[in-house]
Order: C-alpha cells, then sequence, then structure tokens
C-alpha cells in the first residue's frame, strides 16, 4: 500500500530568509499510522505541515499525501486532508453543526450524508447536546472537539492536529486522546505536532524529530527510549557545600554503572539536580551514589530513581538551550 504521508528532500526557503526552514527532510508515514511530528521551536513543524496541506508552498523536494503530489495537484491533495489548527477558526456566524454541514458540503460531501455524518460526529465528540450553540458559547474544549469534528466531516485519509491538548483540561485531553486512538481503528492516518512528549509517547506508533528543517530520528517512542544511553536514570538533589559543581558530572560518572551525568536545575539554582543516566540496574547504584556524595561532604537531599521517557530523548538530541 502507498505510504499515506512520503516526503522526500523536502526543502522550504521563505523569501529574504538565510536559511532553509525545511532543509531536505525526508520521511513516510504508513496508512493508518499515528506519527508525532517533535522539534524545538521554529523548526520546521508546521511549515512540513503547511506544504502537505497545500498552504507553502515548497521549494524543492516532493510532497504526497494518499499518493498525491500536494505541489502539483493541490486540489485533489486537500480532499485527502484535513487540518485541526492550534487556534480556533470555526466561522462565529454558524452554530457547531452548521459549521460541520457548510463544510461538508464545501467538500462536495452529499446533503443527506453530511447532515447525518454532522449528528454521528457532534455525538462522537460529546458535543450533542451543543449542536446549536454559537461558536463563542463553546468552551475551549468543546471548540476544539468541534474542530476535529470538522476535520473529519469529508472522510480524509490524513488528519494534522496542532497541539492537540494545549489549553485542555485533564478530563478533555483524556477524552481527546481518545478519539484520536479511535481514529486508528477507522484507518485514518494521524500527523501530530506535539511539544507534549507524554502524548507524542502515549499516542504515536512513530516518532519523528526535527531540528533546523532536518530529520534527526525517526522510530517508535520505545526504540528510542532504549537507544538512550543507560537503561535508567537516577536523580540526585544536592548542595554541593563548597564542592565544584562543574566537578560533579565527572565524580559521579566514576561510579561503576553511571554512563552520562546530567544537570537538569537552572544554572542559578542553588540546588542542584543532575540526572544519572545508568547502564545497570537504578536501584544498585543509590548506595554508591550516596556514598561518593557523602565523601566530599556534599549534601543529598533527594535520590530517586526514574525510567527515561521520550522528553529525555528530545532533550538529548536538540540540547537544553532555549530557541
Ligand atoms: N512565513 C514565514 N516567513 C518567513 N520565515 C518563516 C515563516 N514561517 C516560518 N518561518 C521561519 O521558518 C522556520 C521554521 O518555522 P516553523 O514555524 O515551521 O517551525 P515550528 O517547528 O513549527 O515551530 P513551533 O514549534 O514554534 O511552531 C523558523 O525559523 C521561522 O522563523
Amino acid at each position: 500500500m502507498a505510504p499515506a504521508v512520503e516526503v522526500v528532500d523536502l526543502v522550504k526557503r521563505y523569501p529574504k530568509s538565510r536559511s532553509n526552514a525545511v532543509d531536505g527532510l525526508s520521511f513516510e508515514v504508513a496508512p493508518g499510522e499515528i506519527f508525532g511530528l517533535l522539534g524545538p521551536n521554529g523548526a520546521g513543524k508546521t511549515t512540513t505541515v503547511g506544504i502537505l496541506t497545500t498552504r507553502v508552498l515548497p521549494t524543492g523536494g516532493s510532497a504526497r499525501v494518499g499518493g498525491v503530489d500536494v505541489a502539483a495537484d493541490p486540489v485533489a491533495a486537500r480532499q485527502k486532508v484535513a487540518v485541526v489548527p492550534q487556534r480556533v477558526n470555526l466561522d462565529r456566524s454558524l452554530n457547531a453543526r452548521q459549521n460541520l454541514v457548510w463544510h461538508a458540503s464545501y467538500h462536495g460531501v452529499g446533503r443527506s450524508e453530511r447532515h447525518r455524518m454532522a449528528d454521528e460526529l457532534l455525538a462522537r465528540m460529546g458535543l450533542a447536546d451543543k449542536a446549536k450553540a454559537r461558536v463563542d458559547d463553546l468552551s475551549g474544549g468543546q471548540a476544539q472537539r468541534l474542530m476535529i469534528a470538522r476535520a473529519l466531516i469529508h472522510r480524509p485519509e490524513v488528519l494534522f492536529l496542532d497541539e492537540p491538548s494545549t489549553g485542555l483540561d485533564p478530563q478533555a485531553r483524556l477524552f481527546v486522546h481518545d478519539r484520536i486512538e479511535e481514529l486508528r481503528s477507522d484507518g485514518v492516518t494521524v500527523v501530530l505536532t506535539t511539544h507534549d512528549m507524554d502524548e507524542a509517547e502515549k499516542l504515536s506508533d512513530r516518532v519523528g524529530v526535527v531540528d533546523h528543517g532536518r530529520l534527526l530520528t525517526l522510530d517508535t517512542p520505545e526504540a528510542l527510549i532504549r537507544s538512550l544511553p543507560g537503561s535508567g536514570t537516577v536523580d540526585a538533589t544536592i548542595r554541593p557545600n563548597g564542592f565544584d559543581p562543574a566537578a560533579l558530572p565527572r565524580l559521579l560518572s566514576d561510579v561503576d554503572g553511571v554512563e552520562r551525568v546530567e544537570r537538569i536545575s537552572p544554572e542559578d539554582d542553588p540546588e542542584l539536580r543532575l540526572r544519572l543516566y545508568v547502564g545497570a540496574e537504578p536501584a544498585g547504584l543509590l548506595g554508591p551514589v550516596a556514598q561518593a556524595l557523602h565523601e566530599r561532604r556534599i549534601t543529598v537531599s533527594d535520590l530517586s530513581l526514574g525510567a527515561p521517557t521520550l522528553e529525555d530523548v528530545f532533550i538529548e538530541l536538540t540540547g537544553r538551550e532555549l530557541r
């Protein structure tokens, strides 16, 4: 089966810009897959999604959705995709249900089908009692759910979701996650851009991490986490008591089984939090780590075990520097 999304050597340079926003990006998304597109601010995610949804013209390379080249045949491509943007862009002159029906009609969905689909999607998104509500009277979570319903009404092959749970309360977030997971069984391909690593780890079959318009890595969240040096982590919160903080990573790396040490507290924080990536069973290292610190009269206020997460992978690949 052809990939649902196929990006080959994609390049985008905005006019007057000195560098490429997308710089030779290639990846594929399989039909029915939930794909997480991750990257720091300015990495080129929105530009890539913009190209795939025909809103941005590529400078070079190719991009296909559902087998259709987005630059060569944007009209056909638009029938294949739907976008749920981060900001509410519902039509405020229409009520909730009319927003769905109007969108379906724009995409050529037949009259009875669009009314049937509107009711079905309102129910599925927990909005059956909001059919006649004005857009301005919907909560942020309800508006978000209505935008997902609107995106699905013309039965797109690929759904692009931009930060789907930003600003949602925990219940709404779980609800939206459940609906996204349901799409997998409906065979809808989902491309999810998010800065929420828990969300990406939970929902994505595979994630691609981009930075500076290039793909840094692409794999399942589990494989990426496994690829981190060390199989677990030990977090240590300490007060150096005069011991040179710069010498701490070295001191702790010398403990048998510690593979890498990273400072996770900000530079100006008097309390130091260090994350130790360990190859051995992390629990077995608590004693030796505490001992090494104690011998240098370093106060330990907390020592805890943790498993690495997708966030650790992300930080390892893209660094801690603010963009
Ligand atoms: N319309 C535009 N004109 C000029 N430069 C742009 C335009 N849109 C984006 N850029 C630049 O292209 C680069 C990639 O931006 P893009 O918005 O694609 O990144 P992003 O990964 O989506 O970031 P974020 O996570 O902040 O949404 C950035 O350097 C940005 O400043």
